[in-house]
């Protein structure tokens, strides 16, 4: 790396822009000096070698360079963007506190941060809830219980079937929440063979795979469908239909709908609660199918909290049910039991 890179406005040669050509997505030649260098950089694959140690110095000309006009008027087009991290708004905003050397992460830094993913793209991760502090006057069944571990496993779904080692440490579990990003259905991976997958056909064979799997026979599952927000956005403008899998979906859609409300499932819908209700009840007739047994489902906005708590409190009522089961009859015991009705929201 070359140290205290200076990158003034005459630019290196070769770099500057004539006049002619110009379009609101050209930036000045002192910019384009800087962004062909972070360009460079990253190409070669040697981001270790300037980062974090660089990052500092160069801060404010992030910060410029992300305020620059051309840069907002291409990232207005982010959707043909397909590389660019939604989250990169949220951490290019803060870019000079978060490149300060006493920065510290809140809790929504880090929720809004990718996932690392290991070399052999399997993560891990033990939590359990602390014991509330005791309390009058509260709805206990709001709270989390201390006793219930969770696992948290992230997988590449196109590297399932390489190393199933991990599916022994499912021994001791009672539940499997298995989460889906609903926005992912016109989106690409790669495969284990080189070749370019739609992500929730992916997913779906993962969860085949899964609720199959011998490891899992006769327990529970809680599918969790997640980023409702980017999927309500996204629906608008890039039709469901892009997924072969979803390729009947044909709503009939009220003139006056509602704007998009997340309680407000049932009550004219908007088109993503439409599809999310019709993904739902695919993955719900494909578990029947493969495991005769009855798929639980919730609705999640990973960057909202309490929608992540509700569909945790939903687990906690699931796992309720099944030892309450010898005793009282399903149907009997909640309105949740409903096939209808098995979702939350
Ligand atoms: N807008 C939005 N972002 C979310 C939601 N849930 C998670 N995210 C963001 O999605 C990113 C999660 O990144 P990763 O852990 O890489 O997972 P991923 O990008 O969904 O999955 P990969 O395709 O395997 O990379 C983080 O930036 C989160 O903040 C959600 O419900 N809505
Ligand atoms: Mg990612």
């Amino acid at each position: 790396m070359r140290k205290n890179q200076s990158f003034n406005d005459s630019g290196p040669s070769g770099n500057t822009d004539g006049n002619d050509g110009k379009t609101i997505y050209s930036v000045c030649p002192r910019l384009k000096a800087f962004s062909d260098w972070l360009l460079k950089i990253m190409v070669s694959g040697n981001l270790e070698a300037v980062f974090p140690a660089a990052t500092r110095e160069y801060a404010p000309l992030i910060e410029e360079l992300w305020n620059n006009a051309a840069i907002q008027a291409t990232y207005d087009r982010r959707s043909e963007l397909e590389l660019l991290p939604i989250v990169a708004s949220y951490f290019l905003e803060r870019v000079v506190d978060i490149l300060r050397p006493d920065y510290e992460p809140s809790d929504v830094d880090i929720l809004y941060a990718e996932g690392v993913t290991s070399s052999n793209g399997l993560s891990f991760l033990d939590f359990s809830f602390p014991k509330p502090e005791p309390a009058f006057d509260i709805d206990t069944t709001d709270q989390h219980d201390s006793q219930i571990r969770y696992q948290l496993i992230r997988v590449q779904a196109r590297r399932f079937g390489e190393n199933c080692k991990w599916l022994e440490m499912f021994e001791d579990v009672r539940l499997v929440i298995f989460c889906v990003a609903l926005s992912d259905y016109d989106q690409f991976a790669v495969n284990g063979d080189g070749a370019f997958v739609n992500k929730m056909l992916l997913s779906k064979k993962f969860f085949e795979n899964i609720v199959t799997h011998p490891t899992f026979d006769q327990m529970d599952f809680l599918l969790i469908l997640n980023k409702f927000d980017l999927f309500e956005e996204k629906i608008e403008r890039v039709p469901l239909t892009q997924c072969d899998w979803f390729n009947d979906f044909c709503p009939v859609i009220s003139r006056q709908r509602s704007n998009s409300n997340i309680n407000n499932i049932n009550s004219n819908p908007s088109l993503g609660q439409l599809a999310f209700h019709y993904i739902a009840v695919k993955f719900k007739r494909l578990y029947s199918s493969l495991t005769d047994r009855k798929l639980y489902v919730a609705l999640v906005k990973g960057l909202e909290p309490v929608t992540v708590d509700e569909a945790l409190k939903y687990s906690r009522e699931i796992l309720k049910w099944d030892e309450e089961r010898p005793t009282f009859g399903l149907s009997e015991y909640s309105t949740y039991s409903t096939d209808a009705s098995s979702f939350s929201h």
